[in-house]
């Protein structure tokens, strides 16, 4: 088992053509299935420590998975059990069943087991599973101390995080071969539990991966406060959310951050933030790294004006809350420059519409419409660049969905901008920073001490 951070994420379609490369370059299926179910009983075998096993197996090679696995753990003499929905629908799948040598229980006489492993459906689920396989799975997941899904949990689509059943939730996924979209995008997510992945020995690679700990910009004895990194934050209507904004970016590592408002005087964050009047011309000052416009903005003239002149001042931006309603998506098209989106979903939905597609896809075709980096925020946090590279985020702490928290995000960003990071990686960063901001916090913080906390993630 190893930890998904920094690994590709792969649709079935890809890991379909992963698999097809690998065998075309010599291996067999029946060997991917092997390493696949016997990684699978290593990691049961841990899991589980000596408490019995149930496997449910399908009739797929997410069940040959599974009789691979149950045939390693009855050699290692861990106590298990199997049943079989379904007949082997295919040579390899037919080939893991005759591994086992132990008797196959009837599906709906099936009785719980202390450890319950899920290898009735993985990547190839095309449709609603029936009531009377998702019955099972359930009750012997209501009555399992430890629930453990093999690449999927049945009735769960691989690409979209769409829910086809009403699924259990599971402990542990143990991803085969590679992380797959499902899960890391809600609802999918959130019954999956902790992903480890099985690794399978097949190269795969491919513009989608999980995010990893950033390279973080650090200072050295030749830094000052302009090369760490100067951010404006361009305030309006709403002060407090602009102050966040820029007390974020001062504790995610800018060296200066300028607050432009009207109402010099009115010092509501750090002391260290300097404060000065708005007008168009402060915005070309070339030493600005990274400018923030939205938090607080407003949506009246005001706003709409100040938000022009970010756009023609030609610094690199970050667009969020308010300047993402008064934004046209086709202007920001026409727009040459480095800009990031901080859209939350109400945001995105204004500025791109509805759609069916999965949160990566309507992510990356936000990204390419707009030739912008788009972070789509929420529980299931996606970001994607106008090139199709995704990063995805596993769930961060959901004590974050309080008022302030991605005024927060968008100044963490804007230091790493500032910073010299590149858009996409300067994203990754923030919400990264952000992310683990939130977990020290606990619970019940606040938008105020996440924004504090992110000196600490720093050190
Ligand atoms: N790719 C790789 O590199 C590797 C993949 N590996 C493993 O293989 C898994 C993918 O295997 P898979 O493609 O056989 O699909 P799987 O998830 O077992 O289910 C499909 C079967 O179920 C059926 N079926 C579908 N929906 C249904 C429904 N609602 N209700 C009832 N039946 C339904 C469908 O038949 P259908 O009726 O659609 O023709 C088919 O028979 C993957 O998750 C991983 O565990 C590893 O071994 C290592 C290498
Ligand atoms: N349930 C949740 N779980 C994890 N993160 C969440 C959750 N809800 C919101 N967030 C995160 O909190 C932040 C909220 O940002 P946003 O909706 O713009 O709030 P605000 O406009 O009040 O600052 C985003 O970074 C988002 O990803
Ligand atoms: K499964």
């Amino acid at each position: 088992m190893i930890p998904s951070a920094g690994r590709p994420v792969l649709t079935a379609q890809a890991m379909r053509a992963a698999e097809a490369a690998a065998m075309a370059a010599g291996t067999t299926e029946i060997a991917l299935m092997r390493r696949a179910g016997e990684g699978i009983a290593q990691a049961i075998l841990r899991l589980a420590a000596g408490r019995p096993v149930l496997v449910l197996c399908g009739p797929g090679h997410n069940g040959g998975d599974g009789f691979v696995a149950a045939a390693a753990l009855r050699r290692q003499r861990q106590p298990v059990r199997v049943a079989a929905f379904g007949e082997p629908r295919s040579e390899t799948a037919r080939w893991a069943r005759s591994l086992w040598d132990g008797p196959v229980v009837s599906w709906d006489d099936v009785a719980p087991a202390p450890v319950l492993v899920d290898a009735i459906f993985g990547t190839g689920l095309s449709r609603a599973p029936d009531e009377r396989i998702m019955t099972v799975l359930r009750r012997c997941a209501d009555a399992a101390i430890l629930r453990i899904a093999v690449d999927l949990p049945s009735g769960i689509e691989s690409d979209a995080g769409r829910l086809l059943a009403d699924v259990p939730a599971f402990d542990v996924t143990l991803a085969t071969g590679a992380i797959k979209p499902s899960h890391l995008v809600q609802p999918a997510a959130r019954c999956v539990g902790q992903v480890r992945l099985i690794d399978i020995g097949i190269p795969i690679g491919g513009g989608a991966r999980v995010a990893s700990l950033p390279r973080l910009p650090h200072p050295d004895a030749s830094s000052h406060k302009y090369s760490r990194g100067m951010v404006a934050i361009v305030a309006g209507a709403m002060g407090g959310a602009a102050e966040l904004a820029a007390t974020a970016a001062l504790r995610a590592g800018a060296g200066y951050v300028l607050h432009l408002d009207d109402r010099t005087g009115v010092a509501l964050g750090p002391n260290a933030i300097v404060r000065r009047s708005y007008t168009p011309e402060s915005l070309t000052d070339n030493r600005i790294g990274a400018i923030v416009i939205g938090p607080g903005l407003g949506r009246d003239d005001t706003a709409r004006a100040r938000l022009g002149a970010a756009l023609g001042s030609g610094r690199p931006l970050v667009i969020d809350g308010d300047a993402l309603r008064l934004i046209e998506a086709m202007a920001l098209a026409d727009h040459i420059g480095v800009k990031i989106l901080t859209p939350h979903g109400g945001e995105f939905a204004h500025m791109f519409g509805d759609s069916d597609a999965s949160k990566p896809e309507r992510a990356r075709k936000a990204a390419a419409a707009t030739r912008s980096v788009v972070v789509f925020k929420g529980a299931d946090t996606v970001i994607a660049a106008p090139d199709g590279r995704t990063i995805f985020f596993p769930p961060a702490s959901p004590w974050l969905s309080t008022a302030g928290t991605g005024d927060v995000l968008a100044g963490t960003i804007g230091a790493m901008l500032a910073a010299g990071l590149d858009p996409l990686e300067a994203a990754e960063a923030g919400v990264w920073l952000h992310g683990e901001a939130a977990r020290r916090c606990g619970a019940a913080f606040i938008a105020d001490d996440l924004a504090d906390a992110l000196s600490a993630v720093r050190g």
